[in-house]
Parts: structure tokens; C-alpha cells; sequence
């Protein structure tokens, strides 16, 4: 049963606490799937509401993704804008769906159909039963276990997906072990970071952030390809729908940014750019337009005129071959405002600039870097 027992804030924008810290609020659907409960596993009866922004809903969609259930559970996938009644299913960018069901315009109207005393934050992921009418859950820690467990019989027998386990018995101990300190101090620990409005919490939760960052080091320096048991699992879903964002939003939106991934952490690099181009079903659940358009307009406390979208860094994610010293010319075209959305700039790229450790070498990317600034070409690296 689902619990309503404080108000929400009288602004959506509002995140912080008076102490100026950010208490993320606890999901209120938490019901499962399975063969004997009220929600069982079948084809069609389940959608999932995501956008890509989230990291807690990519995570959701990538393990969606993995488990092969495109085609048995649907998805419907909201705009990054977040407006004073929440996300939207406005549908102006190519990947958002708008809403299958009932032709929402808000997800809050999703949230008062299972409830309509439901008066808590409308997030996203949700995982909405449509045979029932109502949410079987929105806590994506959980979601992520059900399409883990749930629907493995529904794939056919010949699926190379089915059977597949993130979250093995043999590894549980060690995947919780991780996920425990990776959320508090990575996932939502860009959060506590982004959102504090005192100068001390903020301080205490970035170091925070930066001391996870260096433990993911520690653990991928031996050249390991995933985090726990040699293996995909949840531990590298859940690490990587933060560490994706990193340098595109969190490093610059979120004031994390003590370091970047791309230039200080190179087994964290190399780990995160495996995933990212080796295992097709990351990439496809990653969308930097809507990440970037996400946290400069959505989490910019409503206020438009702080929502304008950096175009850097560039590229998002680098190649994986980065490993050569080499600058080069690359067309980007500009991603988002409607005004240059057709036209194309040329941009300096030394993608491998974090490799460029030598003084020399520093000095003479940053003579070139200059050079370019004063003939006035862009320089984006
Ligand atoms: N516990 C939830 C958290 C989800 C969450 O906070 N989602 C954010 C987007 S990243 C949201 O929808 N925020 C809207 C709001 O707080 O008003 C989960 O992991 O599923």
C-alpha cells in the first residue's frame, strides 16, 4: 500500500533541505512480479515509463535491454524537460514517445491513476501494469531485479538472452558489498553534490564522489574488464549509468570537478569506454543530447536562463583506440538549439589530450589550443 504522509515541496525545483542537504525520498510502489502475486510475468501487460536523462532510469532500460525484453515489456520514453508539474510527455526531440496509455501530458497523471492521494515526487523510472491499471513499482534498484528474474521463461527457448543473470547467487555478496558505497558516494553522491546549498555539505559530498572515483581506480587497475566476478553484472550497470554522464554533466552542472574521468582515471576510462562501445545494449540506452538538454534546462531550479546547454566536452565519449597522440579536425554538428541545429561547426579535437602527460607535450597542445582560439575556430577539447 502505498504511504503519503508528507507534502511535497511547494516548488518541484526545490532539492535541498534547509540544512542544505539533498535526501533523495523513498520510492512508495514496491511490488514485484512474479508467478504468484497479483502481477505476474506476460508479454505486453508491463510498461516501463523511463526517459534518458536518468541514470536510474537508464539503468532500468539497460537491463531491459540486456534481458532481451524489448518485446515483452514496452516503453515510453518522456522528454528531459522537467516543468513545474514534473516530466513531460512532450514529444519535440525524436526519442520521446509520449504516452501510449492515456495520452498523458505529465507522468503525475501516471502516479494518480494507481493512487490519486499520491502527492510525493513523480519520478521516473515507473513500471505500470496495465492489466491492473496501477504501478507495480518505482524504485529502478528493484525494477532492475525483476527484469532480471521475472520474465526468463517468456523468451524463447533459442534466445540467447534467456537464463542470462546479472545479479548471480555466487556473486551477491560482492555486488552488494559494491553497490552499497558505488550509490551513496557515486550515484547519489553526484546528487548530495549537485544539490547542496552550503558550502560545507557540498565539499564533504564531493570529496566523497572523488574518493569513490579513486577506489573504482584502485579496483580496475589491474586491468580487469568488468567490476565483480569477471563478468557483466549489476555492479557495472549501476556504475556505469553515473559514470556516463561524468564529464558531460556532472563534472561541470553537478561542480564535480576536481577531475574528469577522461583525463584523470584511465582504467575507469578504459572500463567505462568497453562498455559503452563493446556492449551494444550501453550505447543504445545512452543519449548525450538528452543527458546534456536533461541536467542544464531540467535541474537548472526552473530558471531558463540557466539552462544553457555547454557544447563541450567533446567528443562525449571518446573512441577507444584514444590511445595515440594525435589532433585533428572533427565536424560536430551542434546537437540542440533549434537556431543551429542545421549547421555544422569545425571544431580542434585532441581527443587524446589526457595522454599528453609531458610537460612538452601539455605545453604544445595548449600552444595549439591557444593558436586556434585566436583565429577563432572553435577549440572543444
Ligand atoms: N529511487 C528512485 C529515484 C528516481 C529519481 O529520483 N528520478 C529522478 C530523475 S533522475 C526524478 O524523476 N526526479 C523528479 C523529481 O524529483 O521531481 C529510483 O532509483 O528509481
Amino acid at each position: 500500500m502505498t504511504q503519503v504522509n508528507n507534502k511535497p515541496p511547494a516548488s518541484i525545483y526545490k532539492q535541498a533541505d534547509t540544512d542544505g542537504k539533498f535526501k533523495r525520498q523513498d520510492a512508495q510502489f514496491r511490488n514485484t512480479i512474479s508467478k504468484d502475486g497479483k502481477h505476474q510475468p506476460e508479454k505486453g501487460r508491463y510498461l516501463l515509463y523511463a526517459n534518458l536523462l536518468c541514470p536510474w532510469a537508464c539503468r532500468t532500460l539497460i537491463t531491459r535491454s540486456l534481458k532481451g525484453l524489448e518485446d515483452i515489456i514496452d516503453v515510453s520514453i518522456l522528454h528531459y524537460t522537467l516543468t513545474e508539474n514534473g516530466w513531460t510527455f512532450e514529444s519535440d526531440t525524436p526519442e520521446a514517445t509520449g504516452d501510449p496509455l492515456f495520452g498523458a501530458k505529465y507522468i503525475k497523471e501516471i502516479y494518480h491513476k494507481a493512487n490519486p492521494e499520491y502527492n510525493l515526487r513523480y519520478t521516473v523510472p515507473v513500471l505500470f501494469d496495465k492489466k491492473l491499471n496501477t504501478i507495480v513499482n518505482n524504485e529502478s534498484s528493484e525494477i532492475i531485479r525483476i527484469f532480471n528474474e521475472a520474465f526468463d521463461e517468456l523468451l524463447p527457448t533459442d534466445s540467447p538472452k534467456r537464463g542470462l543473470n546479472f545479479y548471480p547467487e555466487d556473486l551477491r555478496q560482492e555486488i552488494d558489498d559494491l553497490n552499497e558505497w558505488v550509490y551513496h558516494n557515486f550515484n547519489n553522491g553526484v546528487y548530495k553534490t549537485g544539490f547542496a546549498t552550503k558550502q560545507e555539505v557540498y565539499e564533504e559530498n564531493v570529496l566523497a564522489v572523488f574518493e569513490s572515483l579513486d577506489k573504482l581506480e584502485k579496483i580496475l587497475s589491474d586491468g580487469r574488464e568488468y567490476l565483480v566476478g569477471g563478468r557483466l553484472t549489476e555492479a557495472d550497470i549501476r556504475t556505469y549509468v553515473t559514470a556516463v554522464r561524468f564529464d558531460t554533466a556532472y563534472h561541470t552542472k553537478f561542480k564535480c570537478n576536481i577531475k574528469m574521468i577522461r583525463h584523470d582515471y584511465p582504467n575507469v576510462h578504459r572500463w567505462l569506454r568497453h562498455m559503452y562501445w563493446d556492449i551494444p545494449e550501453f550505447k543504445k540506452c545512452t543519449n548525450f543530447d538528452h543527458i546534456k538538454g536533461g541536467y542544464y534546462y531540467a535541474v537548472s531550479d526552473g530558471d531558463k536562463a540557466g539552462g544553457v546547454v555547454p557544447l563541450g566536452p567533446r567528443p562525449h565519449i571518446l573512441p577507444k583506440d584514444a590511445a595515440d597522440i594525435k589532433t585533428e579536425l572533427l565536424t560536430i554538428p551542434l546537437p540542440l538549439s533549434k537556431e543551429n541545429r542545421n549547421k555544422n561547426i569545425q571544431v580542434m579535437s585532441s581527443s587524446v589530450f589526457h595522454d599528453l602527460r609531458t610537460p612538452i607535450l601539455y605545453s604544445s597542445a595548449i600552444h595549439i589550443g591557444w593558436s586556434l582560439h585566436k583565429t577563432r575556430t572553435l577549440n572543444l577539447w
